[in-house]
């Protein structure tokens, strides 16, 4: 035989190989289509990894609810599950701190290599999970926690491992994408946007760790550490999500050729001595309609990476959803079990660099502001002079309605993002302004 995969109805040396044991815990929207995936595709997975991957058993919560697979291989006992001799690879599809966190552990510790897509879990623990699969010689993969179905891991472990990574920005959260999409599409209001999202079985039944962006800043905190070789955790990203956003914010952002997206920001802070931090920020901001994010709409995701040398990459496809999810996950499982019969590991994790984390207030922003003022002569020069004050320089001023329903917005040009938040502070307690109806930054543009 030549070449290093083989044909798969040539099996007379795979058949010789032990094969390689999984166990999937939980069978919800990912674990059943990664079930479903390893049964219809025993073959073509058996010649890629040169072993049959079979499957020892799926931890499920409850054992009487009908599933796609033979009643004997389901337990509600995963410990048990995983302890066996005979499994390889653990594949975690639960979700959840515990037991999932308990759960890897004892299996890495035991020698089984792992794979999972449990972001909320990782942007917490991945030094913890990490160690132990270091010193256990196994491997722990991801791909799927961050952007489901698109590489986005592997090519900041891998493909990039040689260069500088300065900038990952993108839109990882399907459901909030979907909904600032619709709003700006129908220009209907958030409440009814989000009841349509979870109509479409979008949003969860709980909608809050995606629209108050706890799953997209769990997300930036795995890019973060991976991109910038440091640790970085889901306490260390600045948080803001996506339910003050009004049907009128995306009205005026289209007046400045603007869309509003929920950005993830992950990046390298090169200070005036030199020294380097790291940034993670997740907010609702204007990017301009030309930016390659502006057209990322409904439920999809992209990501864009900027290294030194490689200059900007772009990532798009479907961040969530049962088989694009599962694509990600038996690609990380089929490395996993390539390595059990073939030898040879995964990266470890890489945390050499170990930059500290910039705080908001330090990082250099640009900010749109939107405010209801008094229709009298100086409002104008008094609103900039408090801009003046703190050394942040106006990019443009638009003066909308007259009487009681007159409006300034202001744009910023980049300024440290303190600077920026103590103007609106200023303008709130100024008796011109009667009221700041809407603040939020702009992203996507050089100056
Ligand atoms: N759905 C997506 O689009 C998506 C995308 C990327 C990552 N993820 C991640 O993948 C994981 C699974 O997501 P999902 O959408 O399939 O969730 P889900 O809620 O549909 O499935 C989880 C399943 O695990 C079972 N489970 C929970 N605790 C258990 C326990 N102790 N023992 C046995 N079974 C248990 C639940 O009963 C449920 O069926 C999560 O970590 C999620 O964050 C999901
Ligand atoms: N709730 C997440 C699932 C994928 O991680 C989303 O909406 O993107
Ligand atoms: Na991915």
């Amino acid at each position: 035989m030549t070449g290093s995969v083989q044909n798969a109805s040539d099996t007379s040396e795979v058949n010789a190989v032990r094969p390689i044991g999984v166990a999937v815990l939980g069978m919800g929207n990912v674990g059943a289509e990664v079930v479903r995936i390893i049964t219809d595709n025993a073959d073509d997975l058996r010649a890629r990894v040169g072993a049959p991957v079979e499957i020892r058993g799926v931890a499920v919560r409850d054992l009487s609810r009908p599933r796609k697979i033979g009643q004997e291989l389901l337990t509600d006992d995963p410990a048990s599950l995983i302890a066996r001799d005979d499994v390889d690879i653990v594949v975690e599809l639960m979700g959840g701190i515990d037991p999932a966190r308990a759960l890897i552990r004892t299996a890495l510790e035991s020698g089984k290599s792992v794979v999972t897509a449990n972001k909320a879990l990782l942007a917490e623990y991945t030094g913890e999970l990490a160690s132990a699969a270091a010193e256990a010689k196994v491997d722990l993969y991801f791909e799927a926690a961050v952007a489901g179905a698109i590489p986005v891991i592997r090519p900041l472990m891998q493909s990039l491992a040689g260069d500088t990574v300065e900038r990952v920005a993108g839109i990882v959260n399907g459901t909030t994408n979907f909904i600032l999409s619709e709003m700006d599409e129908t220009g209907a209001d958030y409440a009814d946007t989000l009841a349509e999202a979870g109509r479409l079985g979008y949003a969860e039944a709980d909608p809050t760790a995606d629209v108050e962006g706890y799953d997209a800043a769990a997300k930036a905190a795995i890019l973060a550490s991976i991109a910038f070789h440091s640790r970085v955790t889901a306490a260390d990203v600045h948080r803001e999500g996506i339910s003050s956003v009004t049907a009128a914010d995306l009205v005026a952002a289209k007046k400045f050729d603007c869309t509003i997206k929920l950005l993830s920001i992950c990046e390298r802070v090169r200070d005036v001595d030199g020294s380097q931090r790291v940034s993670a920020r997740v907010y609702p901001a204007l990017i301009p309609l030309t930016h390659p994010l502006a057209t990322v709409n409904g439920a999809f995701n992209a990501v864009v990476v900027e290294a030194e040398n490689a200059g900007r990459l772009m990532f798009y496809g479907q961040g969530a959803g049962g088989s694009p999810t599962a694509s990600a996950v038996l690609g990380d499982m089929v490395m996993a079990a390539r390595n059990r019969v073939h030898g040879g590991r995964g990266p470890l994790e890489s945390t050499y660099a170990s930059l500290p984390i910039a705080p908001i207030d330090d990082v250099f922003t640009r900010y749109y502001i939107s405010m209801r003022v008094a229709d009298r002569p100086g409002v104008l020069a008094q609103v900039a002079g408090e801009f003046t004050k703190r050394s942040v320089s106006i990019a443009a001023v638009r003066q909308e309605g007259a009487g009681d329903d007159a409006r300034l917005i202001v744009v910023t040009h980049r300024a440290p993002d303190r600077a920026q938040s103590d103007c609106v502070a200023a303008l709130e307690d100024m008796d011109a302004v009667i009221k700041v109806s809407s603040v939020l930054r702009l992203e996507g543009t050089d100056d």
